[in-house]
């Protein structure tokens, strides 16, 4: 029996945003694999860095994530349509003969693009995530043809909640309103009345995306809609191939940063649940949302929080654990310092710790380096990491549950083989084997490094450890004679403190010898 959804699919013209993003690329890939008889993906594209849009495309066709679908099909790459699109612009920059082509021919849209900074300045967090959601929209209900529009949330749309429920709640500002009253506004001002407008939330991303989802409701009495929410999206769990990551975002860069012994101690609750969710849990449910949304037809926006807390939880305290022990067998290349990294809810121990394990030896590097007539840079790279990491402690500090009924609903609506084939059970991830693929893939994918470096970079490691050795070696010498050997008192102590270790190792030697 053929599967449901790569029969719904198969010859359907899909509308894909933000399909060079990380979810967007995994989409995409998984399409051309699963759903082998699709039609074609148009893909909204800008030109960026110098490269056109149809560079751009290219070169994402060339990434190892292809490999599969290349082994299939060697001519994959036909069935993609770029279409140059700039989303932040009015009808999203889209030719006239191209929105009119899209509105001819599309069935199904994915909407994935969005600003995913934490620290994006309001009017642009605004433009992308809402307006340019609107004006997707807008294109959509001119599609005759249009059979379902999913999209992509996130699960801490809500975050000022404890519970999460799979509705829309009330935005916190109708939508309109803002766009309208901030139009006018200087940026000055904007950034000024910011802190006051998202109110309990921690940044504009989480404001925005929870006005989106208003944008989106309103337009559901006329189009088939769903609403995916995944938490925090992580490396691949299985497919492709297990940890692919490309990015250093959320949870990546810092599992980098410990790895590189870079990053010490952070602020995060070992107790608290770590709601990850693999980028293929969250593609393979977003695809059976499409095929459900497009043949059931759903009165109302289903949403579907896809997360991984209330199923099969996991915390941080035991990440940790696991991306530690991970990075100690497979070391990273050229790393600062040994992985040694801890994490501490309570905000004096931070604090304590910064000074000691990232401040202090950072300023010593530096000293080294403008000794050696290098370029100081270790301050610079620990501020920036000390901004990432104090943007993303709201959320490693609390936790959350969300109700997911709906995704539950949507596994018991899967064919047997779909439900193999588009799996989005996560009660069979074995997290300890998850982080482990997750922080190789990070050293294999985002930092490029060859696993056939590892036993070059366990040497440098060991390097490290002497030379910590050394300095404290050295560091104990310099108290002595600057303290110790200057005080008559500080004398008395550090002699009583040496003969007492003296003493019990003698008395250690004695006793071990007397029971043999
Ligand atoms: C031992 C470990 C224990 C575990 C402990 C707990 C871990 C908890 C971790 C996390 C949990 C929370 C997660 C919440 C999730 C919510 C879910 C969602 O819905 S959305 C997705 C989330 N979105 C983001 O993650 C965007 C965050 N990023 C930003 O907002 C910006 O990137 C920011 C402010 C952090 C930095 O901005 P700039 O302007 O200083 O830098 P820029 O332009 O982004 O990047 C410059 C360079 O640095 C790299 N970079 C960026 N972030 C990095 C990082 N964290 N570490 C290292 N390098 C990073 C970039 O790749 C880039 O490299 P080049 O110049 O292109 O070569
Ligand atoms: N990553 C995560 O942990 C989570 C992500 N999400 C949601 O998933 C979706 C995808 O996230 P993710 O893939 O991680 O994000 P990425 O930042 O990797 O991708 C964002 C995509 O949006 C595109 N885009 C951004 N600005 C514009 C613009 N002005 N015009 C055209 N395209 C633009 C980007 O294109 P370009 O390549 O040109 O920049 C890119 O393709 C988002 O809606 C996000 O809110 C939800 C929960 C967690």
């Amino acid at each position: 029996m053929a599967s449901p959804i790569a029969s719904y699919y198969s010859g359907k013209n899909v509308l894909i945003t933000g399909a060079t993003g990380f979810m967007g690329k995994v989409l995409v890939e998984k399409l051309l694999r699963s759903c082998p008889n699709v039609r074609s993906l148009y893909v909204l594209v800008r030109p960026k860095a110098g490269q056109s849009m149809q560079e751009r495309v290219k070169d994402m066709m060339k990434c190892k994530l292809f490999d599969r679908v290349r082994e299939d099909d060697p001519d994959f790459y036909q069935k993609i349509v770029p279409i140059s699109s700039e989303l932040t612009q009015p009808g999203l920059a889209i030719s006239p003969q191209d929105a009119q082509k899209l509105a001819s021919c599309i069935n199904v849209v994915f909407h994935c693009a969005a600003t995913i900074r934490f620290d994006e300045p309001l009017k642009h967090a605004l433009q992308l995530n809402v307006i340019a959601t609107q004006q997707l929209l807008t294109l959509a209900l001119q599609m005759p043809n249009l059979e379902a529009f999913i999209h992509v949330s996130t699960a801490y749309a809500n975050c000022n909640r404890r519970q999460i429920d799979e509705v829309i709640y009330p935005p916190p500002v109708e939508p309109k309103k803002l766009i309208d009253s901030l139009e006018w506004m200087d940026d000055s001002i904007v950034r000024d009345i910011t802190p006051r407008l998202i109110g309990d939330r921690p940044n504009t991303y989480t404001y925005t995306k929870a006005l989106a989802e208003c944008v989106v409701q309103q337009a559901s009495s006329k189009i088939n809609i769903g609403i995916i929410r995944p938490s925090i999206v992580g490396a691949s769990w299985q497919e492709p191939f297990p940890g692919w990551i490309d990015n250093f975002n959320g949870p990546s860069g810092v599992f980098i940063a410990a790895g590189k012994g870079i990053l010490r101690t952070m602020r995060a609750n070992n107790d608290a649940v770590a709601d990850l969710i693999p980028v293929d849990v969250v593609i393979n449910l977003t695809l059976a949302a499409g095929w459900y949304t497009a043949v059931q037809k759903p009165k109302t926006a289903l949403v579907y929080n896809c997360t991984t807390g209330g199923i099969n939880p996991f915390h941080w305290g035991e990440i940790e654990h696991h991306v530690m022990s991970t990075f100690k067998r497979n070391p990273l290349e050229q790393a600062f310092r040994r992985p040694n990294a801890n994490i501490t809810s309570n905000y004096l121990i931070n604090q304590y710790w910064i000074l000691v394990s990232h401040k202090f030896p950072a300023l010593i590097y530096d000293l080294f380096l403008r000794l050696s007539g290098q370029k100081p840079q270790m301050m610079r790279i620990f501020n920036r990491l000390h901004k990432a990491i104090g943007l993303l402690e709201y959320f490693s500090s609390q936790e959350w549950e969300w109700n997911s009924e709906n995704v539950t609903m949507l596994m018991g609506q899967l064919s047997p083989e779909d439900r193999k084939n588009f799996n989005f059970d996560v009660r069979q991830l074995n997290w300890p084997e998850y982080i482990e693929n997750y922080c190789i893939g990070t050293k294999k994918y985002v930092l490029n490094e060859d696993m056939s470096d590892i036993p070059a970079a366990r040497q440098h490691l060991r390097k490290l450890r002497n030379i910590r050795y050394t300095f404290n070696t050295v560091l104990l010498v310099f108290i002595w004679r600057v303290f110790i050997a200057r005080s008559q008192m500080a004398r008395n102590i550090w002699y009583f403190v040496v003969s007492l270790c003296f003493k019990f190792l003698s008395y250690f030697r004695a006793s071990s010898t007397l029971t043999n």
